[in-house]
C-alpha cells in the first residue's frame, strides 16, 4: 500500500506543528480574525488536528459527539472570499513547514469537497 498522507507528513508530530503555525497565521490576520474572537483555541486546536489526521488517512478515531463540519460552522455566515483566505492561511502554513507541493495539493483536494458544508450557512 502507498504511504499514506498522515505518514508523509510527518505523523501527529507534523500535523501538530501545522497546526500551530495555522493558527499562529489566523492570530495575525486581520480579515478572519474576528471569526475566532470567541473560539475557544485549545478545543479548536485538538479538533482540527483530530480533523486532518483523519482527512490524511491517520489512525484516529474522529468524532464530534454528532457535530458535522455543518454543526460546526452554522451560523458563521462564512463568506467565498473568506474561506478562501482561510485555504491561503494553510498554504502559508504548510510552506512554513515545509511540506512539499505535490502533497500540498492532496491535502487541498481532500478539503474542497467541504466547501460546500462551510460557506454560506
Ligand atoms: C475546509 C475548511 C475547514 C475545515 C476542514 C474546518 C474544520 C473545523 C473544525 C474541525 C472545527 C472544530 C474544532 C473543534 O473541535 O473545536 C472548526 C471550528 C471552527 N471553524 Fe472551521 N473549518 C474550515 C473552514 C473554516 C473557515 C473558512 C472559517 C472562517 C472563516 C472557519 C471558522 C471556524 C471557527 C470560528 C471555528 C470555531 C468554532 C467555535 O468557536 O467553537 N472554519 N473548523
Amino acid at each position: 500500500a502507498p504511504p499514506t498522507l498522515y505518514y508523509q507528513i510527518g505523523g501527529n508530530a507534523g500535523i501538530e506543528k501545522l497546526i500551530d503555525s495555522f493558527i499562529n497565521q489566523i492570530g495575525n490576520d486581520e480579515q478572519v480574525f474576528h471569526y475566532f474572537e470567541h473560539t475557544n483555541i485549545a478545543h479548536f486546536r485538538q479538533g482540527f488536528i483530530l480533523h486532518m489526521c483523519m482527512l490524511t488517512a491517520g489512525p484516529c478515531k474522529y468524532s464530534y459527539a454528532g457535530d458535522s463540519m455543518v454543526d460546526i460552522h452554522t451560523g458563521m455566515n462564512i463568506t467565498e472570499k473568506d474561506f478562501n483566505h482561510v485555504v491561503d492561511l494553510l498554504v502559508n502554513a504548510m510552506n512554513e513547514q515545509n511540506i512539499s507541493h505535490p502533497i500540498q495539493n492532496k491535502i487541498l483536494s481532500k478539503m474542497a469537497p467541504l466547501r460546500g458544508d462551510i460557506i454560506n450557512i
